[in-house]
């Protein structure tokens, strides 16, 4: 996939079909529309090319009430990439897009700059200055243009349909299985390594410590997870929160890999929740607490291996 991080990049461009969105997430709604705008392209032997925009509108708007975001921004390219999007706009948000009404949008940037033939949306896409432009104003600037408007219906999940708002209220509530079914995967978030109370070795449970996660975090909770590390992929036993049994409020982001060992000091890690266990509890002693951290990773390894044999069946059938 090519990557623009400027308007002014896109040179060759002869024309393309579009979809503009934030596409946090890139949930099985998104995925519909995706399919739709691919095969659009395929048809009109033109690329297909996403528009998002980064940092979200809604961050420069008022950054203390945007959500925070599902995905971070690599990890939203990779796949749209695996989605077969051939070109992705990483729109540099800045004020005077914010200004921009719906028609100069749509006239300078969606016809003039990128040439688009066709245009595929979701039903609720709003755009331009205060989000006022809608699909049926879309849709008339389209007809008196010439370019196709493709409209996508929902993905309903539960008879409601798959929202980013939708997945993000799932993880705060502890409903882990309906934002994984939105999602259309596991929910995956990164953070850095640092430096923790240094105790989880004497445990017999070393943790990685994450810091800077750029996503929003599901509710607290221990996790069953798997981290993509080194070519491989590990089972982990995930701890979101503090760590009462030590007198520790402080909420933390803590990960075990199983069988696994080595220095993650300083590294970047990929977390993937797969199942929720239980409530974070403070144990009358130490030895306690890892009784049940024996438990919980004995769990751990058979979600683990159940969900490895449910991948290989689906990728065989
Ligand atoms: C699988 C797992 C389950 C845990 N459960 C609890 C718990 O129920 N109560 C608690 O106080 N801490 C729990 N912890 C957190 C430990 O207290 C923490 O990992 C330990 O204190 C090490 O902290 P450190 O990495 O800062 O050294 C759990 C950790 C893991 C990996
Ligand atoms: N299996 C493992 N899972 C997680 N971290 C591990 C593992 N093996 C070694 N480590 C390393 O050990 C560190 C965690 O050890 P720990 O005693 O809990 O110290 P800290 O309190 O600093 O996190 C991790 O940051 C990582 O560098």
């Amino acid at each position: 996939m090519i990557i623009y991080r400027e308007l002014d990049e896109i040179q060759d461009l002869k024309g393309c079909v579009v979809s503009v969105g934030n596409f946090d997430g890139v949930h099985r709604g998104h995925a519909r529309l995706l399919d739709v705008l691919c095969q659009t392209a395929q048809k009109l032997g033109v690329p297909s090319l996403v528009v998002t925009f980064h940092p979200h509108p809604a961050f420069l708007l008022s950054p203390d009430r945007a959500p925070p975001p599902l995905t971070w921004l690599d990890r939203k390219l990779t796949l749209l990439s695996h989605a077969g999007v051939d070109r992705t706009l990483v729109y540099p948000t800045n004020q005077q897009l914010l200004e921009m009404s719906p028609e100069q949008f749509f006239q300078e940037i969606l016809v003039t700059r990128l040439k688009a033939r066709a245009i595929v949306e979701g039903a609720d896409f709003r755009f331009g200055k205060d989000r006022a432009g809608d699909i049926s104003l879309l849709k008339l600037m389209c007809s008196r243009q010439g370019i196709d408007c493709h409209v996508v219906p929902p993905v309903l999940f539960n008879e409601e349909p798959v929202s980013s708002s939708r997945i993000r209220q799932c993880l705060l509530d502890g409903k882990l299985r309906d934002a994984t079914a939105m999602l259309g995967r596991p929910f995956r978030t990164v953070g850095r390594v640092v430096r923790g109370a240094g105790r989880g070795s004497h445990l017999g449970f070393p943790t990685a410590n994450l810091n800077d996660v750029p996503t929003l975090l599901p509710r607290e909770g221990i996790y069953a997870g798997i981290v993509p590390l080194q070519g491989r992929l590990y089972p982990a036993a995930i701890s979101l929160g503090g760590n009462p049994t030590f007198e520790e409020c402080q909420r933390k982001f803590e990960v075990y890999i199983l069988d696994f060992t080595g220095n993650l000091y300083g590294h970047l890690l990929e977390v993937e929740f797969i199942e929720y266990l239980r409530e974070i509890r403070r144990y009358e002693s130490v030895d306690a607490l890892i009784a049940q951290m024996n438990d919980d990773v004995s769990q751990v390894r058979t979600i683990f291996e159940r969900y490895v044999a449910q991948a290989k069946s689906d990728h065989a059938a």
